[in-house]
């Protein structure tokens, strides 16, 4: 079954997300601005386009890791996320860990989506929970 990505390229320079090789997990998304982002500082990065997901998907937003191994840029919120019915544009929250300044450029690939199944659960609250191995131990509870 082929499930159906619709996109909305709201900017002239606005491109459709890249999928680099047939079968990548990711969907390259591109940046419709040019804009430093200071050693330290936080920028929010306009891609241009607005989306459909399929019924029952999210997109997560995740680093490229070129992008953090090179130049130590990355997405602040990882994974962020972009909800079904968002018909919002899509943007993205970018930080440099660096100590240099970074020059994002028009049509620069800055980070990349992954299209998620999201399982739809009906929430009850209960007085009581049934027993598990694991219990209540978390935190390093199984040894280091
Ligand atoms: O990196 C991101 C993360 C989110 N969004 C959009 C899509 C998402 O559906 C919406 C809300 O994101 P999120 O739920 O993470 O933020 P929130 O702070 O909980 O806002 P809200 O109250 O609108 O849910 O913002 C982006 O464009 N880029
Ligand atoms: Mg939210």
């Amino acid at each position: 079954m082929t499930n159906t990505l619709k996109i909305k390229l709201i900017h002239e320079d606005a491109k459709m997300p890249y999928r680099a090789n047939e079968g990548d997990a990711g969907l390259d998304l591109f940046s419709i601005e040019e804009k430093i982002i200071k050693a330290g500082e936080t920028a929010l990065v306009r891609t241009g386009i607005q989306m459909e997901l399929p019924k029952g998907t999210e997109a997560q937003v995740r680093p490229r890791s070129g992008l953090a191994l090179k130049h130590s840029i990355t997405v602040l919120n990882s994974p962020g996320t972009i909800d079904e019915g968002y018909r919002g544009e899509i943007k993205i929250i970018l930080i440099n860990h660096g100590k240099e300044d970074f020059k994002v450029e028009q049509q620069m690939r800055i980070a990349q989506m992954v299209i998620a199944p999201v399982l739809q659960v009906k929430l009850v609250q209960e007085d009581a929970l049934s027993n598990s191995d694991r219990d209540s131990g978390g935190f390093g509870s199984s040894g280091v």
